[in-house]
Protein backbone atom coordinates (compact mmCIF):
# COMPACT_ATOMS: atom_id res chain seq x y z
CA UNK A 1 0.00 0.00 0.00
CA UNK A 2 1.47 3.46 -1.19
CA UNK A 3 1.21 6.07 1.75
CA UNK A 4 3.58 9.01 -0.61
CA UNK A 5 2.08 12.13 -0.88
CA UNK A 6 2.11 13.95 -4.18
CA UNK A 7 2.96 17.92 -4.74
CA UNK A 8 2.23 18.78 -8.56
CA UNK A 9 4.63 21.79 -9.72
CA UNK A 10 2.73 23.51 -12.49
CA UNK A 11 4.71 26.08 -15.25
CA UNK A 12 6.62 25.95 -18.57
CA UNK A 13 8.80 22.56 -17.24
CA UNK A 14 5.77 20.88 -15.34
CA UNK A 15 7.11 17.80 -13.17
CA UNK A 16 5.73 16.27 -9.34
CA UNK A 17 7.26 15.94 -6.26
CA UNK A 18 6.69 12.31 -4.56
CA UNK A 19 7.03 12.09 -0.88
CA UNK A 20 6.95 9.04 1.27
CA UNK A 21 9.10 5.75 2.34
CA UNK A 22 10.53 3.46 -0.27
CA UNK A 23 11.07 5.41 -3.23
CA UNK A 24 14.63 4.82 -3.75
CA UNK A 25 13.98 1.23 -4.23
CA UNK A 26 11.00 2.12 -6.90
CA UNK A 27 13.16 1.19 -10.36
CA UNK A 28 8.97 2.78 -12.08
CA UNK A 29 9.35 5.53 -10.61
CA UNK A 30 12.95 6.06 -10.72
CA UNK A 31 12.84 5.44 -14.53
CA UNK A 32 9.15 7.14 -15.76
CA UNK A 33 11.01 10.10 -16.81
CA UNK A 34 13.90 8.54 -18.31
CA UNK A 35 14.20 9.54 -22.23
CA UNK A 36 16.67 7.62 -23.63
CA UNK A 37 19.30 4.57 -22.07
CA UNK A 38 21.45 6.24 -20.24
CA UNK A 39 21.56 7.24 -16.33
CA UNK A 40 24.19 8.74 -14.27
CA UNK A 41 23.62 8.97 -9.86
CA UNK A 42 25.49 11.57 -8.34
CA UNK A 43 25.97 11.19 -4.92
CA UNK A 44 28.56 12.07 -1.92
CA UNK A 45 30.68 9.70 -0.17
CA UNK A 46 28.44 9.46 3.23
CA UNK A 47 25.15 8.59 0.95
CA UNK A 48 26.41 6.46 -1.12
CA UNK A 49 27.21 4.32 0.48
CA UNK A 50 24.00 3.93 2.51
CA UNK A 51 21.93 4.62 -0.76
CA UNK A 52 23.56 4.39 -4.49
CA UNK A 53 23.84 0.82 -5.07
CA UNK A 54 20.02 0.56 -3.74
CA UNK A 55 19.24 3.04 -6.89
CA UNK A 56 21.17 1.56 -9.00
CA UNK A 57 19.48 -1.70 -8.69
CA UNK A 58 16.33 -0.65 -8.37
CA UNK A 59 16.67 1.48 -11.86
CA UNK A 60 18.63 -1.88 -13.57
CA UNK A 61 15.67 -3.79 -12.65
CA UNK A 62 13.08 -1.56 -14.11
CA UNK A 63 14.64 -1.27 -17.54
CA UNK A 64 17.20 -4.00 -18.60
CA UNK A 65 20.07 -2.70 -20.21
CA UNK A 66 20.25 0.69 -19.01
CA UNK A 67 23.56 1.92 -19.06
CA UNK A 68 24.65 3.37 -15.64
CA UNK A 69 27.54 5.32 -14.34
CA UNK A 70 27.87 6.86 -10.75
CA UNK A 71 30.22 9.63 -9.28
CA UNK A 72 30.52 10.66 -5.89
CA UNK A 73 32.11 13.96 -4.15
CA UNK A 74 33.35 14.58 -0.83
CA UNK A 75 30.59 15.39 1.55
CA UNK A 76 30.03 18.70 2.38
CA UNK A 77 29.70 22.19 1.25
CA UNK A 78 33.30 22.79 0.36
CA UNK A 79 32.69 20.36 -2.23
CA UNK A 80 30.31 22.91 -4.00
CA UNK A 81 32.63 24.31 -5.95
CA UNK A 82 33.96 25.32 -9.82
CA UNK A 83 36.51 22.31 -9.26
CA UNK A 84 34.05 20.22 -7.92
CA UNK A 85 31.51 21.00 -10.66
CA UNK A 86 34.62 20.15 -13.13
CA UNK A 87 34.71 17.12 -12.06
CA UNK A 88 31.26 15.93 -12.20
CA UNK A 89 31.26 16.89 -16.03
CA UNK A 90 34.63 15.13 -16.56
CA UNK A 91 32.52 11.95 -14.80
CA UNK A 92 30.05 12.42 -16.96
CA UNK A 93 31.84 13.15 -19.91
CA UNK A 94 34.35 9.71 -19.10
CA UNK A 95 30.88 7.87 -18.94
CA UNK A 96 29.70 8.96 -22.37
CA UNK A 97 26.26 10.44 -21.29
CA UNK A 98 24.16 11.25 -24.45
CA UNK A 99 22.00 14.01 -25.01
CA UNK A 100 19.28 11.95 -23.91
CA UNK A 101 20.88 10.82 -20.26
CA UNK A 102 19.37 11.38 -17.05
CA UNK A 103 21.73 12.55 -14.41
CA UNK A 104 19.91 11.30 -10.75
CA UNK A 105 21.17 13.96 -7.53
CA UNK A 106 21.18 11.65 -5.16
CA UNK A 107 21.81 13.73 -1.65
CA UNK A 108 21.18 16.38 0.54
CA UNK A 109 21.19 20.41 -1.84
CA UNK A 110 25.19 20.45 -2.38
CA UNK A 111 24.78 16.93 -4.46
CA UNK A 112 21.18 18.28 -5.93
CA UNK A 113 22.86 21.55 -6.39
CA UNK A 114 26.31 20.49 -8.57
CA UNK A 115 24.94 17.72 -10.21
CA UNK A 116 21.68 19.60 -11.38
CA UNK A 117 24.28 22.57 -12.56
CA UNK A 118 26.28 19.63 -14.35
CA UNK A 119 23.42 18.67 -15.71
CA UNK A 120 22.03 21.94 -16.91
CA UNK A 121 25.43 22.47 -18.39
CA UNK A 122 26.29 18.95 -19.97
CA UNK A 123 25.48 19.36 -23.67
CA UNK A 124 23.75 22.39 -22.63
CA UNK A 125 21.27 20.74 -20.93
CA UNK A 126 19.90 17.16 -19.81
CA UNK A 127 17.48 16.21 -17.73
CA UNK A 128 17.67 15.76 -13.90
CA UNK A 129 15.71 14.00 -11.03
CA UNK A 130 16.55 14.89 -8.11
CA UNK A 131 16.22 12.03 -5.02
CA UNK A 132 17.09 14.22 -1.75
CA UNK A 133 18.17 12.67 0.98
CA UNK A 134 18.34 15.54 4.08
CA UNK A 135 14.95 17.33 4.83
CA UNK A 136 16.57 20.28 3.83
CA UNK A 137 16.69 19.12 0.44
CA UNK A 138 13.02 17.55 0.75
CA UNK A 139 11.71 20.73 1.47
CA UNK A 140 13.57 23.32 -0.26
CA UNK A 141 16.79 22.74 -2.78
CA UNK A 142 15.15 19.63 -4.58
CA UNK A 143 12.38 21.71 -5.97
CA UNK A 144 12.33 24.70 -8.48
CA UNK A 145 15.17 24.51 -10.06
CA UNK A 146 17.74 26.77 -8.69
CA UNK A 147 21.44 24.90 -9.17
CA UNK A 148 24.73 26.68 -8.65
CA UNK A 149 28.60 26.32 -7.16
CA UNK A 150 29.89 28.73 -4.20
CA UNK A 151 32.53 30.81 -4.94
CA UNK A 152 35.13 32.73 -2.53
CA UNK A 153 33.57 35.54 -2.77
CA UNK A 154 30.02 34.31 -2.57
CA UNK A 155 27.16 31.53 -2.12
CA UNK A 156 25.50 30.05 -5.52
CA UNK A 157 27.31 32.72 -7.17
CA UNK A 158 27.97 30.75 -10.37
CA UNK A 159 24.71 28.56 -11.35
CA UNK A 160 21.44 28.23 -13.64
CA UNK A 161 18.23 27.74 -13.23
CA UNK A 162 17.46 24.06 -14.29
CA UNK A 163 14.19 22.61 -13.36
CA UNK A 164 14.26 18.98 -12.29
CA UNK A 165 12.10 16.40 -14.25
CA UNK A 166 10.76 14.61 -10.82
CA UNK A 167 11.54 15.06 -7.41
CA UNK A 168 11.66 11.75 -5.24
CA UNK A 169 11.75 12.31 -1.66
CA UNK A 170 12.58 9.00 0.12
CA UNK A 171 11.36 9.89 3.61
CA UNK A 172 13.21 6.24 4.97
CA UNK A 173 16.57 7.77 4.10
CA UNK A 174 15.90 10.30 6.79
CA UNK A 175 16.34 7.55 9.27
CA UNK A 176 20.23 8.28 8.87
CA UNK A 177 20.57 11.54 8.37
CA UNK A 178 22.56 13.29 11.39
CA UNK A 179 20.32 15.03 14.13
CA UNK A 180 22.07 18.06 13.26
CA UNK A 181 21.10 18.23 9.40
CA UNK A 182 17.43 17.22 10.64
CA UNK A 183 17.45 20.27 12.81
CA UNK A 184 19.11 22.34 9.83
CA UNK A 185 16.60 21.48 7.39
CA UNK A 186 13.99 22.00 9.75
CA UNK A 187 15.35 26.35 9.84
CA UNK A 188 14.12 26.24 5.76
CA UNK A 189 10.65 24.56 7.28
CA UNK A 190 10.07 27.20 9.67
CA UNK A 191 10.66 29.95 6.80
CA UNK A 192 7.64 28.97 5.33
CA UNK A 193 5.54 29.76 7.78
CA UNK A 194 7.39 33.22 8.67
CA UNK A 195 7.43 34.11 4.94
CA UNK A 196 4.02 33.00 4.33
CA UNK A 197 1.89 31.01 6.33
CA UNK A 198 1.22 32.04 9.67
CA UNK A 199 -1.15 28.83 10.88
CA UNK A 200 2.22 26.71 9.46
CA UNK A 201 4.22 28.85 12.70
CA UNK A 202 1.61 27.71 14.92
CA UNK A 203 1.58 24.06 14.15
CA UNK A 204 5.57 23.85 14.01
CA UNK A 205 5.40 25.28 17.92
CA UNK A 206 2.95 22.40 18.65
CA UNK A 207 4.99 19.80 16.88
CA UNK A 208 8.34 20.87 17.38
CA UNK A 209 9.04 17.64 19.76
CA UNK A 210 7.87 15.32 17.10
CA UNK A 211 9.59 16.36 14.43
CA UNK A 212 12.72 16.55 16.67
CA UNK A 213 12.07 13.12 17.29
CA UNK A 214 12.39 12.18 13.46
CA UNK A 215 8.29 10.88 13.61
CA UNK A 216 7.28 9.75 10.31
CA UNK A 217 3.75 11.54 9.76
CA UNK A 218 4.91 14.88 11.15
CA UNK A 219 7.96 14.82 9.30
CA UNK A 220 5.87 13.79 5.75
CA UNK A 221 3.14 16.89 7.04
CA UNK A 222 6.20 19.49 7.17
CA UNK A 223 7.93 18.12 4.02
CA UNK A 224 4.47 18.16 2.26
CA UNK A 225 3.18 21.69 3.32
CA UNK A 226 7.07 22.83 2.49
CA UNK A 227 6.98 22.08 -0.76
CA UNK A 228 3.21 23.33 -1.69
CA UNK A 229 4.63 26.51 -0.66
CA UNK A 230 7.37 26.74 -2.64
CA UNK A 231 5.86 24.68 -5.64
CA UNK A 232 3.32 27.47 -5.54
CA UNK A 233 5.59 30.50 -5.45
CA UNK A 234 8.26 28.91 -8.22
CA UNK A 235 5.15 28.27 -10.59
CA UNK A 236 4.29 31.55 -10.44
CA UNK A 237 7.63 33.62 -10.49
CA UNK A 238 10.49 30.25 -11.83
CA UNK A 239 13.55 33.12 -12.22
CA UNK A 240 13.09 35.24 -9.66
CA UNK A 241 11.89 38.67 -10.90
CA UNK A 242 8.99 39.22 -7.89
CA UNK A 243 7.53 37.25 -5.08
CA UNK A 244 10.50 33.96 -5.57
CA UNK A 245 12.56 36.45 -3.11
CA UNK A 246 10.74 36.09 -0.39
CA UNK A 247 11.99 32.60 -0.50
CA UNK A 248 15.15 34.34 0.51
CA UNK A 249 14.08 35.36 3.91
CA UNK A 250 17.16 35.48 6.59
CA UNK A 251 19.61 34.42 3.40
CA UNK A 252 21.34 37.62 2.88
CA UNK A 253 22.44 37.53 5.86
CA UNK A 254 22.77 33.60 6.00
CA UNK A 255 25.05 33.86 3.16
CA UNK A 256 26.98 36.37 4.16
CA UNK A 257 28.13 34.44 7.59
CA UNK A 258 28.63 30.94 5.33
CA UNK A 259 30.96 32.74 2.94
CA UNK A 260 32.83 34.94 5.55
CA UNK A 261 33.24 31.28 7.17
CA UNK A 262 34.75 29.71 4.23
CA UNK A 263 31.97 27.07 4.19
CA UNK A 264 33.03 25.53 7.10
CA UNK A 265 31.44 26.75 9.83
CA UNK A 266 27.53 26.80 10.38
CA UNK A 267 25.84 24.87 7.91
CA UNK A 268 23.26 26.32 5.07
CA UNK A 269 20.17 25.69 7.62
CA UNK A 270 22.05 26.92 10.48
CA UNK A 271 23.42 30.23 8.84
CA UNK A 272 19.97 30.86 7.72
CA UNK A 273 17.85 30.05 11.22
CA UNK A 274 20.59 33.24 12.80
CA UNK A 275 20.14 34.94 9.41
CA UNK A 276 15.90 34.94 9.78
CA UNK A 277 16.64 36.46 13.23
CA UNK A 278 18.57 39.03 11.76
CA UNK A 279 15.88 39.98 9.28
CA UNK A 280 13.56 39.94 11.94
CA UNK A 281 15.66 42.35 13.93
CA UNK A 282 16.15 44.66 10.93
CA UNK A 283 12.46 44.76 10.09
CA UNK A 284 11.41 45.79 14.24
CA UNK A 285 14.43 48.41 13.46
CA UNK A 286 12.64 49.81 10.41
CA UNK A 287 9.62 49.94 12.32
CA UNK A 288 7.77 46.95 11.10
CA UNK A 289 7.48 44.38 13.17
CA UNK A 290 7.32 44.19 16.96
CA UNK A 291 9.74 42.78 19.46
CA UNK A 292 7.10 40.26 20.22
CA UNK A 293 7.71 39.10 16.46
CA UNK A 294 11.76 38.85 16.74
CA UNK A 295 10.97 37.21 19.94
CA UNK A 296 8.85 34.14 19.10
CA UNK A 297 10.44 33.11 15.66
CA UNK A 298 13.66 33.16 17.93
CA UNK A 299 12.01 31.11 20.49
CA UNK A 300 10.93 28.84 18.01
CA UNK A 301 13.47 28.53 15.95
CA UNK A 302 15.77 27.94 19.75
CA UNK A 303 13.42 25.50 20.55
CA UNK A 304 14.47 23.29 17.25
CA UNK A 305 17.64 23.20 18.22
CA UNK A 306 19.11 25.48 16.28
CA UNK A 307 21.31 28.60 16.87
CA UNK A 308 20.09 32.25 16.68
CA UNK A 309 23.09 34.49 17.09
CA UNK A 310 25.87 34.89 15.42
CA UNK A 311 28.73 32.89 15.38
CA UNK A 312 31.71 35.39 17.41
CA UNK A 313 34.24 36.85 15.90
CA UNK A 314 32.98 37.45 12.53
CA UNK A 315 33.69 40.90 11.05
CA UNK A 316 30.83 43.36 9.92
CA UNK A 317 32.58 45.03 7.34
CA UNK A 318 33.29 41.83 5.35
CA UNK A 319 29.82 40.36 5.92
CA UNK A 320 28.22 44.03 4.45
CA UNK A 321 30.82 43.79 1.58
CA UNK A 322 29.70 40.29 0.86
CA UNK A 323 26.07 40.90 1.22
CA UNK A 324 26.74 43.54 -1.91
CA UNK A 325 27.46 40.53 -4.02
CA UNK A 326 23.89 39.01 -2.83
CA UNK A 327 21.97 37.97 -6.54
CA UNK A 328 19.08 40.39 -4.61
CA UNK A 329 21.38 43.69 -4.56
CA UNK A 330 20.62 45.68 -7.18
CA UNK A 331 22.81 49.20 -8.54
CA UNK A 332 20.48 51.05 -6.45
CA UNK A 333 21.74 49.05 -3.13
CA UNK A 334 20.66 46.29 -0.76
CA UNK A 335 17.74 44.45 -0.82
CA UNK A 336 16.30 42.47 2.34
CA UNK A 337 13.37 40.29 2.50
CA UNK A 338 11.86 41.95 5.69
CA UNK A 339 8.47 41.00 7.39
CA UNK A 340 5.97 42.67 8.92
CA UNK A 341 5.31 39.44 11.58
CA UNK A 342 4.35 36.08 11.19
CA UNK A 343 3.32 35.37 7.22
CA UNK A 344 4.17 38.76 6.04
CA UNK A 345 7.32 38.95 4.29
CA UNK A 346 8.55 41.50 1.81
CA UNK A 347 10.99 42.66 -0.49
CA UNK A 348 12.21 46.18 0.91
CA UNK A 349 15.06 47.84 -1.51
CA UNK A 350 17.87 50.45 -0.74
CA UNK A 351 18.10 49.27 2.90
CA UNK A 352 20.61 51.47 5.16
CA UNK A 353 23.88 49.40 5.09
CA UNK A 354 23.83 51.58 8.53
CA UNK A 355 21.21 49.88 9.53
CA UNK A 356 22.15 46.32 8.45
CA UNK A 357 25.48 46.97 10.51
CA UNK A 358 23.79 47.94 13.85
CA UNK A 359 21.86 44.60 13.36
CA UNK A 360 25.17 42.97 12.82
CA UNK A 361 26.74 44.42 16.18
CA UNK A 362 23.84 42.83 18.19
N1 LIG B 1 18.67 25.08 -4.91
C1 LIG B 1 17.96 25.55 -3.91
O1 LIG B 1 16.85 26.04 -4.08
C2 LIG B 1 18.51 25.45 -2.51
C3 LIG B 1 17.65 25.62 -1.43
C4 LIG B 1 18.17 25.48 -0.15
C5 LIG B 1 19.50 25.15 0.04
N2 LIG B 1 20.31 24.98 -1.05
C6 LIG B 1 21.70 24.56 -0.88
O2 LIG B 1 21.68 23.29 -0.27
C7 LIG B 1 22.91 23.08 0.43
C8 LIG B 1 22.63 22.51 1.80
O3 LIG B 1 22.01 21.25 1.64
P1 LIG B 1 21.93 20.23 2.86
O4 LIG B 1 21.54 20.93 4.08
O5 LIG B 1 21.10 19.11 2.37
O6 LIG B 1 23.44 19.81 3.08
P2 LIG B 1 24.36 18.64 2.46
O7 LIG B 1 24.02 18.31 1.09
O8 LIG B 1 25.78 19.05 2.76
O9 LIG B 1 23.99 17.39 3.38
C9 LIG B 1 24.27 17.46 4.76
C10 LIG B 1 25.10 16.25 5.25
O10 LIG B 1 24.22 15.14 5.43
C11 LIG B 1 24.74 13.99 4.74
N3 LIG B 1 23.58 13.21 4.34
C12 LIG B 1 22.69 13.53 3.37
N4 LIG B 1 21.66 12.67 3.39
C13 LIG B 1 21.91 11.77 4.35
C14 LIG B 1 21.23 10.65 4.85
N5 LIG B 1 20.01 10.33 4.40
N6 LIG B 1 21.81 9.91 5.80
C15 LIG B 1 23.02 10.27 6.31
N7 LIG B 1 23.72 11.33 5.91
C16 LIG B 1 23.16 12.09 4.94
C17 LIG B 1 25.58 14.55 3.63
O11 LIG B 1 26.55 13.63 3.21
C18 LIG B 1 26.20 15.79 4.29
O12 LIG B 1 27.32 15.43 5.04
C19 LIG B 1 23.60 24.43 0.47
O13 LIG B 1 24.65 24.44 -0.46
C20 LIG B 1 22.52 25.39 0.06
O14 LIG B 1 23.04 26.54 -0.57
C21 LIG B 1 19.84 25.12 -2.31
O1 LIG C 1 14.52 28.64 -4.20
C1 LIG C 1 14.77 29.79 -3.88
O2 LIG C 1 14.48 30.75 -4.60
C2 LIG C 1 15.46 30.09 -2.61
O3 LIG C 1 15.84 31.22 -2.37
C3 LIG C 1 15.62 28.97 -1.64
C4 LIG C 1 16.79 29.15 -0.67
O4 LIG C 1 16.48 28.41 0.49
C5 LIG C 1 18.11 28.61 -1.20
O5 LIG C 1 19.07 28.65 -0.19
C6 LIG C 1 18.63 29.21 -2.48
O6 LIG C 1 19.70 28.46 -2.99
C7 LIG C 1 19.13 30.61 -2.31
O7 LIG C 1 19.21 31.18 -3.57
P1 LIG C 1 20.18 32.35 -3.96
O8 LIG C 1 19.61 32.85 -5.25
O9 LIG C 1 20.14 33.38 -2.88
O10 LIG C 1 21.53 31.77 -4.10
ZN1 LIG D 1 18.21 28.23 1.79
Amino acid sequence: MSHDRTVAVGGAHPYHISIGPGLLDDGERLASTLRGSDAFVISDDSVAPLYLQRVVDALARARPGLRIGHWTLPAGEASKTLEGFGRAISAIAEAGMRRDATVYALGGGVVGDLAGFAAAAWMRGIDCVQLPTTLLAMVDSSVGGKTAVDLPQGKNLVGAFHPPRAVLADTGSLRTLPARELRAGLAEVVKYGAIVDAPFLDWLEAHADALLAGDDDVLAEAIARSCAHKAAIVERDPFEHGERALLNFGHTFGHAIETEQGYGGLVHGEAVAVGMVQAARLSERLGLASPADTARLRGLLQRLGLPVDAPPGLDADALVAHMRLDKKAQSGGLRFIVWDGAGRARVLADVPEDAVREVLRG
